[in-house]
């Protein structure tokens, strides 16, 4: 995909920064994958493994034929069904929310929670393909999660109505019952009062002797009925509620027995079966590529107009270590705005920062760079230098376009006391502007689910002196809920019916204050 695709751009964000410079935060909560983020550590509760229970419940109400449900996030509307007890559901939505936003929906969230929970929790780190694009839901949606008490015949079909055949369905569950445990605390039918500890608050019962990681365990433990011996639902007094024995039975084990192979055979299998569940979607909800960590990605690229009309050109280019080294350097060149290339028109990016991932180092590089407004700009090249080697990455050849014409101002956005926002914007005067306005698309507080939607509205600017070669816009935006997740999309409609954008910009960046001036 070529440059800038929001969606793939966020997804990759969150999937490969996860440590040092610009982590996106994610992953800390499951390192290490003990860890329980919404709660004391006390509980026995596993964010991790949470995540993974939550996909599997958005999921399984999917009817395939008719095209409804699977990841849509509806599970958010759906918390007080006794079909999906226990704190897993708002414990983890709530941890996604402050990430939702114009391009990275409430489902992308738990598809993508799912690739970082297998992908964290193993060794060598096992690689689910992620793909973005999912829609949230907008209510509730079917009935239909199989319960502990659940008969085998109905659970066979409620799987079956998303999609997945009884070997399906009982590796599906293997693989998901690697992880985690079955608590008391939103279990007691299953879990006895007698697994509550000091250190265990919960009264979490694991599935195998290692709930944290995502292996092989749960599956052998079973089968030589050693350790575990599958976990609660295998093993309680309780025999209604012996689900997870029922349902491996339901076969003889013979599923089980073939998954048990080898580990890679269980590996393979949990893969193939965990990304179709997570891919899962809607009728009509298109998924994006496959979202591969980018070795070359340019990061928060903007340009801006200053106060005596310069134009700043600045941004981060971050390299993988998988193709390049912390001494490879970075050097930025463009065109024109009417595209002509001039050896004057290029930069060097400084390497500043890094970070880790499960998929190798990231290489920060800055720059921050005063272009003549005059010429302007409209498309860049990145350079990699390595001893006299050059790498140039042109985004598939034309380049990476940036529209020097519309600029939104976010270090300029100030926040009035009752949260009304007054925003700013650039335009060059000789396009000769017509209409520029801006759709804001804010993440809100919707009844029925802790889950944010989408407000989108409209600001229309208009004109508020001018700077250089460029006409300066203003316009008034009512207060919003969560600020920093809010983005604006602005756009100029020009003389001779051209179109000039800027989108997705954030509508404040991190730091601006009501006291910084115009
Ligand atoms: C017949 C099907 C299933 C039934 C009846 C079932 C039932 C349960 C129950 C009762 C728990 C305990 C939750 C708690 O105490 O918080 C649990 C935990 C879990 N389930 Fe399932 N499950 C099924 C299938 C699956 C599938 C297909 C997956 C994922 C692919 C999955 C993933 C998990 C995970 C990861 C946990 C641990 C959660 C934690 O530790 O907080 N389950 N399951």
């Amino acid at each position: 995909a070529k440059w800038p695709n929001h969606v793939i751009n966020e997804l990759e964000h969150l999937l490969v920064d996860t440590d040092g410079f610009n982590d996106a935060g994610l992953q800390k909560a499951i390192t290490p994958c003990t860890n329980y983020v919404s709660g004391s550590q006390l509980l026995g509760r596993e964010t991790a493994a949470q995540w993974v229970r939550v996909a599997f419940h958005d999921f399984v109400t999917a009817d395939v034929e008719s095209g409804t449900g699977g990841i849509d996030a509806s599970i958010g509307f759906e918390t007080l069904r006794p079909e999906n007890s226990g704190s897993a559901m708002n414990d983890s939505l709530g941890f996604f929310a402050p990430f939702v936003n114009a391009h990275v929906s409430m489902a992308d969230m738990i598809a993508l929670s799912v690739v970082m929970s297998v992908g964290t929790c193993s060794a060598p780190t096992i690689p689910i393909p992620l793909r973005g694009g999912r829609v949230d839901a907008t209510q509730e949606g079917l009935f239909g999660v199989p319960e502990p008490e659940t008969d085998i015949d109905t659970t066979l079909d409620q799987f079956s109505q998303a999609g997945f055949n009884q070997s399906d369905a009982i590796g599906l569950t293997v693989c998901g019952h690697t992880l985690g445990s079955v608590h008391h605390g939103g279990f007691p039918q299953v879990v006895p009062q007698s697994a509550v500890t000091p250190n265990n608050t919960g009264g979490g019962i694991h599935f195998d002797a290692t709930p944290d990681v995502f292996d092989v365990d749960v599956l052998n433990e079973y089968l030589e009925w050693k350790g575990q011996r599958g976990g609660p639902l295998v093993t309680t007094d309780n025999i209604t509620v012996r689900s997870d024995l029922r349902l491996y039975l339901s076969d003889n084990n013979a599923t089980l027995h073939g998954l048990a192979e080898s580990s890679s055979k269980f590996i393979s299998t949990c893969v193939s079966l965990l990304t179709r569940m997570i891919n899962t979607t809607p009728a009509l909800v298109p998924l994006t590529d496959i979202i591969e960590p980018q070795d070359i990605k340019p990061v928060n690229i903007s340009l801006s107009v200053d106060t005596t009309g310069r134009v700043l050109f600045s941004g981060y280019i971050r390299l993988l270590s998988t193709a390049f080294t912390s001494t490879d350097q970075v050097r930025i060149t463009w065109t024109s705005r009417t595209g002509v290339s001039s050896s004057a028109f290029k930069t060097h990016a400084n390497a500043v920062q890094t970070g880790n991932s499960i998929f190798g180092t990231t290489f920060y590089h800055f720059f921050n760079k005063s272009i003549d407004p005059t010429q302007g700009i409209s498309a860049f090249k990145i350079n990699i230098l390595r001893g006299k080697s050059v790498e140039v990455s042109s985004n598939g050849g034309g380049g990476y376009p940036i529209d020097d014409v519309a600029v939104f101002l976010p270090h300029e956005t100030i926040i009035g006391a009752d949260g009304t926002l007054s925003v700013h914007a650039a335009v060059l005067t000789a396009a000769e502007a017509q209409n520029v306005t801006a759709v804001v698309s804010a993440p809100s507080p919707q009844l029925g689910t802790i889950s944010p939607a989408i407000v989108k509205s409209v600001a229309s600017f208009k004109k508020n002196g001018t700077r250089g070669l460029y006409t300066l816009y203003t316009a008034t935006v009512p207060p919003v809920s969560n600020l920093h997740q809010t983005t604006l999309d602005l756009t100029a409609n020009a003389r001779g019916s051209y179109v000039y954008r800027d989108d997705f910009r954030r509508v404040v960046v991190s730091g601006t204050s009501s006291t910084e001036n115009t």
